[in-house]
């Protein structure tokens, strides 16, 4: 488990002080998948290496599996590291040296005896499918080999914990599916605590099992990543999700809107996404929809079905309908800009 408590984090420059990490409080569970969202200078990386010392908060704690870090001498915090992993956007691999030595270098430093570093490397490029590449340098590697390399130097000291600085953000969409994979499996077969840092909500969605938000240095919105796309309240967190619907309505489609009517966004939330609910408003309310975009996927194991539609009708059955959508647990938005 990660906690920090009253994390404060600021920089000194030429220009004055700058306020990285502002009071943020946190309690990553053991085994998580954890996401940290925000836009650029939001204080996601300052936190991330607050958690494994890169960065010394400037006050608070930073508690790992119950051991508070900045309480510990140069030597316990060296061997303490040795259970926090890091993988980096742009990998940072030794160039001159091999996929094998690459991951035999954390080992080493780790006063790992040599048959020891040799089993261990044998097992980790396994694990992140690279057995064939083990003599190769880094600059013969597509990107997402060398944060396979990245990802298997990070876990050859068994970390608990593994933090990861934006680690698909300079891949392709399809080799950034395939490092979630490999970020997964590890979650699950390892049982690793990993904290992951993004700007792409998508990123999270596909793979977190809890999410904060995080601007100006401050966590503005955290919680299950299901409860969050189902339910956000601030308007930034709305801002990440709708970066992940993907879709945008034709200005010609907007133009014929109706303009008494009403652009709904309604949020199917748990089995009200398996249902035929719409079906059922129409008919207690007695009004016209039209649907405009409408998708059901599954977070983890729970369906969240997201609607755009056009209500038309007279004003009091456009009201009943709405509240018989909230009676069935949906969240409803009246939206003016749908893109
Ligand atoms: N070493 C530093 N010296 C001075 N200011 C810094 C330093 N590191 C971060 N900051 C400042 O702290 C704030 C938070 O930066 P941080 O890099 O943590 O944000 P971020 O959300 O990770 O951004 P990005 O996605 O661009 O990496 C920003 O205002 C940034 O300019």
């Amino acid at each position: 488990m990660i906690q920090l408590i009253d994390l404060y984090k600021e920089y000194k420059t030429k220009k004055g002080t700058v306020v990285g990490v502002d009071h943020v409080n946190l309690t990553i569970p053991k085994g998580q998948i954890f996401g940290i969202v925000g836009y650029s200078g939001a204080g996601k990386s300052s936190v991330l290496r607050c958690i494994n010392l890169l960065e010394k908060p400037t006050s608070g704690q930073v508690l790992v599996d119950g051991v508070d870090l900045i309480s510990l001498s140069k030597n316990e915090l060296r061997l303490a590291r040795q259970n926090i992993g890091m993988i980096f956007q742009h990998f940072y691999l030794i160039s001159s040296k091999t996929v094998s030595e690459n991951i035999a270098f954390a080992l080493k430093a780790a006063g790992k005896s040599s048959s020891v570093i040799t089993e261990r490397v044998t097992e980790l490029l396994q694990l992140v499918g690279l057995a064939d590449k083990a003599d190769q340098y880094p600059a013969q590697l597509s990107g997402g080999q060398k944060q396979r390399v990245g990802i298997a130097r990070a876990l050859a000291n068994d970390p608990h914990v593994l933090l990861c600085d934006e680690p698909t953000s300079a891949l392709d969409p399809k080799t950034t599916q395939s490092i979630l994979a490999l970020l997964g499996q590890i979650n699950q077969s390892l049982g690793l605590t990993i904290v992951l840092i993004t700007h792409e909500m998508e990123v999270v969605k596909d793979l977190c099992h809890g999410v904060a938000i995080m601007q100006d240095g401050r966590i503005i919105e955290e919680g299950a990543v299901y409860d969050i796309f189902a339910n956000p309240i601030q308007p930034l967190t709305k801002e990440f999700i709708q970066t992940t619907l993907e879709f945008k309505l034709p200005q010609k489609l907007l133009d014929k809107l109706d303009p008494a009517g009403k652009v709904v966004k309604v949020l199917f939330r748990d089995e009200a996404a398996e249902k035929a609910i719409i079906a059922d408003m129409l008919k207690a309310s007695g009004i016209h929809a039209n649907i405009l975009h409408g998708k059901i996927e599954y977070i983890g194991e729970k369906p969240l079905g997201t609607f755009i539609m056009e209500v038309t009708g007279d004003a009091a059955g456009i009201d009943k309908a709405l509240k018989y959508l909230e009676s069935q647990s949906c969240g409803v938005e009246v939206v003016t800009h749908v893109n």
